[in-house]
């Protein structure tokens, strides 16, 4: 049965009668909201977020001209930023990934489930380890070797495979750094996994350095891309235990179980039009 549900993501600053304003427009044009949540935030003198969900077999208008009529009657008057989609439209998400198995795997398994409203279209490696892995799931994998003398042609390669083909990158333990021009072709639609509880421990090699500061925690940050190395937007992480018994090995393992987990909520929320991105912070309706 098609999924007739839409959802509306919205921001802005906070003032009486964005609810009423939001609701009667939806009223007014057939639709039945099924799902509501806000968050209001004290930053900026108060910024207010909503998340709807909203279904649309009575709507009055093409979608188009829904969302042309919502700019003009409330985005407008009350300095919205908003978005509108349908959860029919799933996403089509491309992996990026070195030589780690562990994320991407993750993802494969919960895209091959149902689980993931959104469907993995290509995998790209700056390896060949996974080919076989990834091919038996039915998907393209295609090899861009990368470095960091090479990264002017391994990005264009990629911009070829990429641009107008996918909604939403996931570097899955990708292991090399992605310019900013790259970056920026992507707002907000680049998700890495990093192998830390950021803020701490950026770059490369995070476990060494936790290992060499002592820590009692290891974690998994999962975040938006930016230009600035492992410092974007973050949308979800976890912890674990340690102690003075584990090697560097061990919080490596016990690490990898953080990793694939975290990420693969992160990018089922973003797929599920969740997660709304205010500054360098996310508001998550997970
Ligand atoms: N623009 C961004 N690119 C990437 C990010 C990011 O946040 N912004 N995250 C990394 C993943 N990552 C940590 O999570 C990471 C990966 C690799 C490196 C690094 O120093 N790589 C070297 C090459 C290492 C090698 O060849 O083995 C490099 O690219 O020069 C740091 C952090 C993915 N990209």
């Amino acid at each position: 049965m098609t999924d007739s549900r839409a959802i509306l993501l919205v921001q802005c600053p906070d003032r009486p009668g964005i609810v009423a304003a939001i609701s009667s427009f939806l009223f007014r044009h057939g639709a039945n909201i099924i799902d509501f949540e806000q968050h209001t935030s004290e930053d900026e003198g108060g910024v207010y977020f909503t998340r709807l969900e909203f279904q649309t077999e009575r709507i009055d208008l093409p979608l188009e001209d829904l969302k042309a009529a919502f700019a003009l009657d409330v985005a407008k008057p009350f300095a919205m930023e908003w978005r509108l989609t349908l959860a029919a439209e799933r996403k089509r998400v491309a992996v990026l990934v070195s030589k780690h198995d562990h994320a991407l795997l993750e993802l494969l398994w919960t895209w091959k489930r149902g689980d993931l409203r959104a469907d993995v279209s290509l995998v790209i490696s700056n390896h060949q380890d996974l080919r076989a892995s990834v091919e038996s799931f039915g998907v393209p994998f295609v090899h861009v070797p990368n470095s960091k003398d090479a990264r002017p042609e391994a990005e264009a390669r990629m911009a070829e495979l990429l641009d107008g083909k996918a909604d939403l990158l996931v570097l899955a333990r990708y292991m090399q750094i992605v310019s900013p021009e790259f970056v920026a072709r992507w707002p907000r639609r680049i998700i890495n996994i990093h192998h830390s509880f950021l803020p701490a421990f950026v770059g490369a090699d995070p476990y060494r350095q936790a290992y060499d500061r002592g820590v009692k925690i290891v974690g998994a940050t999962a975040h938006y891309v930016t230009a600035e190395l492992d410092a974007g937007p973050i949308i979800e992480q976890d912890v674990g235990r340690v102690s003075h018994r584990d090697s560097v090995d061990d919080l490596k393992h016990l690490g990898r179980d953080l990793e694939r987990r975290v990420l693969a909520r992160a990018v089922k929320w973003h797929c599920e039009d969740r997660i709304i991105v205010h500054g360098n912070k996310t508001v998550v309706f997970s």
